[in-house]
């Protein structure tokens, strides 16, 4: 359970000679009594780790394609105790690790301890909350380390060296490793410098180094990949999942696979 979960997948995964593919997808949306067979889904396909959002009012940190999401899952009725209950009722039916992706806010209202616990007793292995600054950690990491549960941290290539150095080397479960500074699209622009970013990151982390942010297709899961230890999609992911266009999720799990890494 929870960190140790964590660990021992990305270790099957990347022993086996594959990279390692986090999707992202919104708690809630489509209907939380799909909440077990989406996540079944992203399983049985070979994602290494879940990351689950969980919808809130006033997502600082999503882009657009994840708002609606959020908009949609709150809309339809969505709590926080609804989707850890749903957890709990399944969960030793999953193997797959899940992380949650939550606000602060949100954790603090809950009660840090309480919440903590609750994750540990619903089978959640890890927590992104990326509104948390290195500097206000304290408030969680003593709750966290007690119930096992890792703390996912992000670097973004804006953070100060000194800055990225100290999160790197803090990192539990995977580190987070944002590829684009800003907005997507102009990734070609970015590449040599991702390269280094990434491959200094693997100097520093003592845990797998994924990055995330703009990777949306096939090609970009094999690109991104060969510089770190694999990916993580969001976006692309949840518009297939409402598109119910399931074919393009498997392909970009597939594209982390030693066996289809000679395909284009
Ligand atoms: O959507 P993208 O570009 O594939 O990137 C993943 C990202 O959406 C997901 O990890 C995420 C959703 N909300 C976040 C908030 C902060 C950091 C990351 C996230």
């Amino acid at each position: 359970m929870g960190k140790a979960k964590i660990d021992a997948a990305f270790s099957k995964v990347l022993n086996q000679g594959d990279k390692a593919f986090v999707p992202y997808i919104m708690a809630g949306d489509g209907g939380l009594e799909n909440l077990k067979e989406q996540i079944l889904f992203l399983e049985e396909h070979g994602a290494t780790v879940v990351e689950l959002g969980i919808p809130f009012s006033d997502p600082v940190a999503d882009g657009p394609v994840i708002q609606e999401a959020g908009i949609r899952s709150l809309a339809s009725g969505t709590t926080l105790e609804a989707i850890l209950t749903s957890l709990e009722g399944w969960k030793d039916t999953r193997e797959i690790p899940i992380v949650l992706m939550t606000y602060i806010n949100l954790i603090y209202s809950f009660g840090i301890e309480k919440f903590a616990e609750r994750c540990k007793e619903v089978g959640v292995d890890g927590l992104i909350i990326p509104d948390l600054p290195l500097e206000e950690e304290e408030l969680v990491t003593p709750a966290l380390g007690k119930s096992g549960i890792a703390l996912i941290r992000l670097v973004s290539p804006t953070s100060p060296p000194h800055r990225i150095e100290q999160i790197a080397k803090r990192s539990e479960g995977f580190l987070y490793a944002v590829t684009v500074k800003g907005t997507t699209g102009i990734r070609s622009e970015y590449e040599e410098g991702i390269e280094a970013y990434l491959q200094g990151l693997k100097g520093y982390a003592k845990v797998p180094v994924l990055a995330g942010f703009g990777v949306s297709s096939p090609e970009q899961v094999r690109t991104m990949s060969e510089y770190c230890d694999g990916v993580i999609v969001g976006s692309k992911i949840v518009d297939s999942l409402h598109q119910e266009d399931r074919e393009t999720i498997t392909a970009l799990i597939a594209a982390s696979k030693k066996s289809t890494a000679h395909l284009t």
